[in-house]
């Protein structure tokens, strides 16, 4: 079987030094590619990270560290391209405000993307707004049904507060956060299960659970951690890696193309599919009328922040 590899830009941060831990500890890759401007840090990661798969008893990927420029001359591609590089974002911020700097950034590494991604390999975009962010890439280098926009802690957080109205523990709870992530969100309470099962959720309690979704990013902020979610972001990226492998649909944000009451160049939270290494858009789904509302208001904004990004 040939090797498998991932690149991670932005690898010395929060999020990219935490997904390229679970990538280790899970021993999901052969290769890991370490790309960021602080090369110093991914030295010193290099080290620490072989000898912790040691201590856990596996063998540790081969692991490269490049700069953004040598990154562009990287022999092979990768399977995944995951991009969370950001530069100058400030805690309580919304995340759409980061748009403007976030997107002159990903411009400058579209290249090193594109490269590093190669003919098959997927991108997943994790720097804010990854809606805007996954559109204006898109844009940028072309292979739409390749990319993706990391939104499945949105998800998660969704079937954390639908447990919790229910009474019941999260394992047991199935839950699709569409729409934005994060900022103009769309539960899809339509496609609710739990053990399997489609549960109704009463109005005063979708009120709730819309409630505590809402409030998520104020509380986070509220604490002044100084942190991002990096755990959950890790453990959901590894989930999401062995899901595109198992063909799985999944729900990230994905390219609107195909689904007829969304605008075309945009790209919104939808149960993807990972059929044949391509994301798309589940069309088998079916949601609500009020939902299917809600998903196309939510795709146009990001079609307006994408076109305003220059
Ligand atoms: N999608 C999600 O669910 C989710 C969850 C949490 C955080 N995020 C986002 O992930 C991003 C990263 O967050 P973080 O907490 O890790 O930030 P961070 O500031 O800790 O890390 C960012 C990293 O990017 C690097 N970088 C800057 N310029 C670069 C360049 N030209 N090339 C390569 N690397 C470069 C920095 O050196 C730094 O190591 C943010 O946009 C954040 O909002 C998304």
């Amino acid at each position: 079987m040939s090797e498998t590899s991932a690149t991670i830009i932005g690898a010395a941060g929060g999020i990219g030094a935490s997904v390229t831990t679970e990538l280790v500890r899970q021993g999901l890759f052969d290769v890991l590619h370490l790309v960021d401007v602080r090369t110093n840090v991914l030295e010193a990661d290099r080290i620490d990270l072989r000898e912790s798969a040691v201590v856990a008893g596996g063998v540790p990927p081969r692991i490269t560290v490049h700069d953004p420029h040598s990154a562009r001359e990287l022999d092979r591609p990768s399977d995944l391209v995951i991009c969370a590089a950001t530069l100058g974002e400030r805690p309580g911020r919304s995340r759409s405000s980061f748009a403007a700097t976030n997107w002159e950034l990903l411009e400058s590494l579209a290249e090193p993307i594109r490269h590093a991604a190669g003919e098959s390999g997927m991108v997943l975009v994790i720097t804010n707004p990854i809606d805007a962010m996954a559109a204006r890439l898109a844009r940028a280098v072309g292979m739409r049904d390749r990319i993706i926009g990391y939104s499945l802690n949105d998800s998660t957080r969704l079937r954390l507060a639908v447990a919790d109205e229910l009474g019941v523990t999260p394992d047991r709870v199935h839950a699709e956060a569409l729409g934005v992530h994060g900022e103009e969100l769309v539960p899809a309470f339509s496609r609710v299960r739990v053990d399997g099962e489609p549960v109704e959720l009463a109005p005063e309690q979708r009120v709730r659970v819309v409630e505590a979704m809402d409030g998520w990013w104020e509380r986070w902020h509220a604490l002044n951690s100084g942190r991002s979610s990096t755990r959950s972001t890790a453990a959901g990226v590894a989930a999401s890696v062995t899901a595109m492998r198992q063909g799985r649909t999944l729900p990230m944000s994905v390219a609107t193309d195909g689904i007829d009451y969304l605008p075309d160049d945009a790209f919104v939270g939808y149960p993807t599919s990972f059929a044949g290494g391509r994301a798309a858009p589940d069309t088998e789904v079916d949601l609500a009328g009020a939902e299917r509302a809600e998903l196309s208001a939510a795709a146009e904004s990001v079609r307006r922040l994408a076109d305003s990004l220059g």
